[in-house]
Order: C-alpha cells, then structure tokens, then sequence
C-alpha cells in the first residue's frame, strides 16, 4: 500500500537569525549567543576572509563585533552588500569606520553604559595605585625586600588631589563622582561644558586642564581629534609630580613621548590600562616603579560581560523585528 506523507501537523522549524562573526570567539560567548542565532565564524573556515565573506556572506545582516580590535571599514562593508547592523561589545567604537557605516545605512551599538561602573572602579583603583604604590609595595614583600631592605618608600596622597578628566562622558562622570567622594576637586575637558555638572570647571583645551591638575585622567573616545591629545606639551604643564591614567584608548597619548617623559621626571607617574600596538608595551615601562600597567581589563568583570552580552543579543533581536536598537552609536 503507498503511503503519504502528511505536513499538515509538522510544527515549523524557525530558522535562527545569521549572524557574523569575523574575530574568534570564546566559548562563554558562543555557549550565551548560539541558542538565539546562527553564528557563521569566519575562524572555522578554510578559506581566507574575502573569499569566505563572498562565498558565504553575501546576505549576511548583521555582524557581531566582540573586541576593539582590526578595523571595520569600507573593505568590509563592500563584501558585505546585505549588513544592516554592527553590534559591538565595546564600548568604544574607534576600530568601527562610523561614517563610511552611516554611508551605507549601516546601523553601529555599543556596550552603551553596561561598562561603565566597572571602569569607573578600575580608574580610581590604577590612581590610587599610582599614587600609594600598592602593587610595588606587595612585590617588595613578597620578594623579601622588606626583611632585607626597611621599608618600601611611601607613596603620595589621593584625597584632595585636583583630577582633571578628559571626556566627561558616562565612565568620565562617574570617575568624577567616585573622586569627589575622595575629597577631589574635579576639572574637565570636553567638547563643550556639560551644564549637568555645574560644581566641576570646565577647561576648554588640554593645555590648561593639565595646568591646573595633579591628575589627568584620560576617559574619552579615540577620534582623529583626540589621537595623541596628550603630548610632550601638555605632560610638561601637567608636572613633575603629575600623574597620568589612562582606561581610553593607548593612542590618546603620544606613546613613545610618555615614555620619554617617564625616564626624564617631566611627569611623576602613570597608570596605564592600554596600549597602541596592544598586547605590545614598550618595554621601558616594564621597568619604571611609578608606572602600573595592566592588560586592557578596566571595563571587563565577568558581571560585565554577562550584562554586554545580553544588550548585545537584544539590539541583535531588535535589529531583526525591526523594533528600535537599544545601544545606537550615533553616526
Ligand atoms: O575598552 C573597552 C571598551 O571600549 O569596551
């Protein structure tokens, strides 16, 4: 007897959004992204990028951007004709060409503020640092230095220090509010003065912020305005006893100058949470007592990356229903 095959009752099977990712992904991310969508990993191919991206790629609406690393530009957009929405990770976006995706009606988000606290804590723990040398000081116990040697050399007060904060934004202000806790008066540069912040003084170039601060705090985005914004000059008005933290991008400093005004005492110390070429640091700094360095990790606990993640899966969904995003970079 012939036998037919009913599909009326097969309940339908959805098809999970495709999603790109170009960069290797871990596998906490992969295990929290893969039950929403189809992750098509470049990695896991063969075949070189730009023939993976046109073999397999070509209706491809979204990529998923997981560190601020490479360069997305206008190469990529062109191999990519369907894109519709970058969702980034990170919450800065300087490795995302912005303007060739606005071109192209490509949408960009970002970590929005999900970072935030978690930066805002590490900053004030690298000053804090810096200035009380805790770090030196746990290695010269730890290396018996103590017994030997006396006392490791004190360190310098936090509280009351005067901080001047480059980029006022949403890891800037809470930087701000954490330090006014510690008795610090707080100045700030930026585009414009933030009427919001009425009790912090506005400076409306680096130079003079720098002048008028012991500590230079650098929380902004890396824009071709703000590449190298603290150079030789600015490291001279900021002083021999000036301290300088960065948790932005390595490039907001002129690097090899930094290290220049290291050596030579121009300025008192740094606390340096990124790099130009990361994972490469110059390797002077590597031997300087008043420098504490660390691998890039202000933003990132594994709260953080749980909350990221999670924003990044809802502008994901969003972008595919068509609903609003929730993080947008505005192009
Ligand atoms: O640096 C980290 C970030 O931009 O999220």
């Amino acid at each position: 007897m012939a036998t037919t095959t009913s599909t009326t009752n097969t309940p339908k099977i959805e098809e999970k959004p495709k999603v790109l990712v170009l960069q290797r992904i871990n596998a906490y991310f992969e295990g929290v992204l893969s039950p929403h969508f189809d992750l098509v990993k470049a990695d896991e191919s063969s075949l070189p990028i730009p023939a993976f991206l046109s073999t397999h790629c070509r209706h491809i609406r979204a990529l998923l951007v997981m560190a601020p690393i490479g360069t997305f530009g206008s190469s990529l957009l062109d191999q990519l004709p369907s894109l519709g929405l970058i969702a980034c990770t990170s919450a800065g976006v300087n490795h995302i060409d912005v303007d060739a995706c606005r071109k192209r009606s490509v949408a960009v988000t970002n970590a929005g503020e999900m970072f935030t606290p978690d930066a805002a804590d590490y900053t004030v723990g690298l000053l804090v640092d810096v200035l009380r040398r805790v770090v030196m000081a746990d290695r010269y116990v730890r290396n018996g230095s103590w017994m030997l040697k006396g006392d490791y050399p004190l360190g310098s007060k936090v509280s009351g220090k005067r901080v001047g904060i480059v980029g006022l934004g949403s890891i800037g202000s809470h930087v701000a509010k954490r330090l006014t806790a510690f008795g610090c008066p707080i100045s700030y540069f930026s585009r414009a003065p933030k009427p919001n912040y009425p009790s912090y003084t506005y400076f409306p170039n680096v130079l003079d912020l720098a002048r008028e601060s012991d500590v230079l705090i650098l929380s902004c985005a890396l824009t071709d305005e703000t590449r190298n914004i603290i150079n030789r000059d600015v490291m001279i008005a900021l002083g021999k006893d000036g301290v300088i933290i960065n948790v932005g991008r390595g490039a907001l400093i002129d690097e090899p100058e930094l290290v220049r005004c290291l050596k030579e005492g121009v300025i008192g110390g740094a606390g340096l949470d990124v790099f130009v070429n990361e994972p490469e640091v110059p390797e002077e700094l590597t031997h300087m007592e008043n420098v504490v360095l660390s691998d890039h990790r202000a933003v990132t606990t594994p709260e953080s990356f749980k909350n990221v993640l999670e924003l990044a899966i809802a502008n994901l969904d969003a972008f595919f229903s068509g609903k609003p995003l929730l993080s947008p970079v505005s192009c």
